[in-house]
C-alpha cells in the first residue's frame, strides 16, 4: 500500500491500531506519521519500525493521505479544527470517537472532506477486533476498501449505516467491559468451588474465547449450542435455571441499551 498513515493519539486503540498495522506489513514504518503529546519524542513504541514521530497533530494531518484520529470524545472537535487547514482534498479522516457524529466531523474540516468514523474495540490489541465502518459520501468505493484492508489488520470489520453505530457501541465497542466482568465472575465462582485464582482466569476465558469461536464458526443459533451443553438432569441445566432466575439476559440487554442510549445522548451533544 502506497498511503502515508497517519496517527493523532497514540492511546489504548490508537496504538492498537498502529501495530496491527505494522505487524501486517501491508504499510511500512517510515510511511506512518504519529504524535501525541503523551508520547516521548523518539520513544517511538517500536523504533525498529522507523515510524516518524512529529511534533504536532498538524504536522500529522500535513504528511497523511489517511489520517486516524484516536483522541478523547471531548478533546476531538479542537483537534480537528486544528488540522483542518493542512488536509489535502483527498486527505481521508478516520474518527474512532464515540458519539461524534460524521456532520460533526464535517463542521471542523469541512463538508466536502472525506470522512470515515469507525468503531473499534480493545481486542484490537490481541487482532481480534470488530470494527464497524461508515463512510461520508465523499468516500469512493476504492477508497473504502483501502480503509478496510488496513482494519482487516486488527481483525474484522462490517460497513454500516450511520444511525447504527450506537448499536454497534452497545454489541461490540462497550461489550467487552461487560464481558471481562462475566469472566471475573466465572472465576470467582470456580475459585468458591476450589480452583486456583490463575487456573480460575484461565478455564473461564478459554471458555468464552472457545463458545464464541464455536458460534461463529458453526453457523449455529446460540439456542442450539446451548441445548447441546444442557444434558437431561445435569449440571448445565441448573446453571441456567439460576441465570433465568436473577434475570440474566434481562440484565445484558438492558446493559447494551444502556450503553446506545449514552452513545445517542453524546451524538445529540
Ligand atoms: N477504549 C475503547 O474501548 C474504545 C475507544 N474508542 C474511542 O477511541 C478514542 C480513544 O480512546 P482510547 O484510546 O481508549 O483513549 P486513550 O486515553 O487511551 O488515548 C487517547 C490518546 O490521545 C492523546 N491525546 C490527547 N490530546 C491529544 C491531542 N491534542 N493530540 C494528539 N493526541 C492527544 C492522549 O495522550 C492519549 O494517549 C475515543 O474517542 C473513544 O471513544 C472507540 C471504541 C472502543
Ligand atoms: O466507553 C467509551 O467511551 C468507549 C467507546 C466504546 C467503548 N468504549
Amino acid at each position: 500500500m502506497e498511503q502515508r498513515i497517519g496517527f493523532i493519539g497514540l492511546g489504548n486503540m490508537g496504538n492498537a491500531i498502529l501495530q496491527g498495522i505494522l505487524a501486517s506489513n501491508i504499510v511500512s514504518g517510515t510511511q506512518m506519521y504519529v504524535y501525541d503529546p503523551h508520547l516521548e519524542k523518539g520513544q517511538v513504541l517500536n523504533q525498529v519500525y522507523s515510524i516518524n514521530n512529529l511534533d504536532s497533530a498538524r504536522e500529522v494531518a500535513r504528511e497523511s493521505d489517511i489520517v486516524f484520529v484516536a483522541v478523547k470524545p471531548n478533546v476531538i472537535v479542537d483537534v480537528l479544527n486544528d488540522i483542518q487547514k493542512e488536509l489535502k482534498k483527498n486527505t481521508i479522516v478516520i474518527s474512532i470517537a464515540a458519539g461524534v457524529t460524521i456532520k460533526t466531523i464535517a463542521k471542523c474540516v469541512g463538508y466536502e472532506q472525506k470522512i470515515i468514523r469507525v468503531m473499534p474495540n480493545t481486542p484490537a490489541l490481541v487482532n481480534a477486533a470488530m470494527c464497524s465502518i461508515t463512510p461520508n459520501t465523499e468516500v469512493t468505493d476504492e477508497e473504502l476498501s483501502i480503509v478496510q484492508q488496513l482494519l482487516n489488520c486488527i481483525g474484522e470489520t462490517e460497513v454500516v449505516s450511520e444511525y447504527l453505530i450506537d448499536a454497534v457501541v452497545g454489541a461490540s465497542g462497550s461489550s467487552p467491559a461487560f464481558v471481562f466482568m462475566f469472566i471475573e465472575a466465572l472465576a470467582d465462582g470456580a475459585v468458591k468451588g476450589g480452583l486456583s485464582r490463575a487456573q480460575a482466569y484461565k478455564f473461564a476465558a478459554q471458555a468464552v474465547m472457545g463458545s464464541a469461536k464455536l458460534l461463529l464458526e458453526s453457523g449455529k443459533h446460540p439456542g442450539e449450542l446451548k441445548d447441546m451443553v444442557c444434558s437431561p438432569a445435569g449440571t448445565t441445566i441448573e446453571g441456567v435455571h439460576a441465570l433465568e432466575e436473577k434475570g440474566f439476559r434481562s440484565a445484558i440487554i438492558n446493559a447494551v441499551e444502556a450503553a446506545i442510549k449514552k452513545s445517542k445522548e453524546m451524538a445529540e451533544g
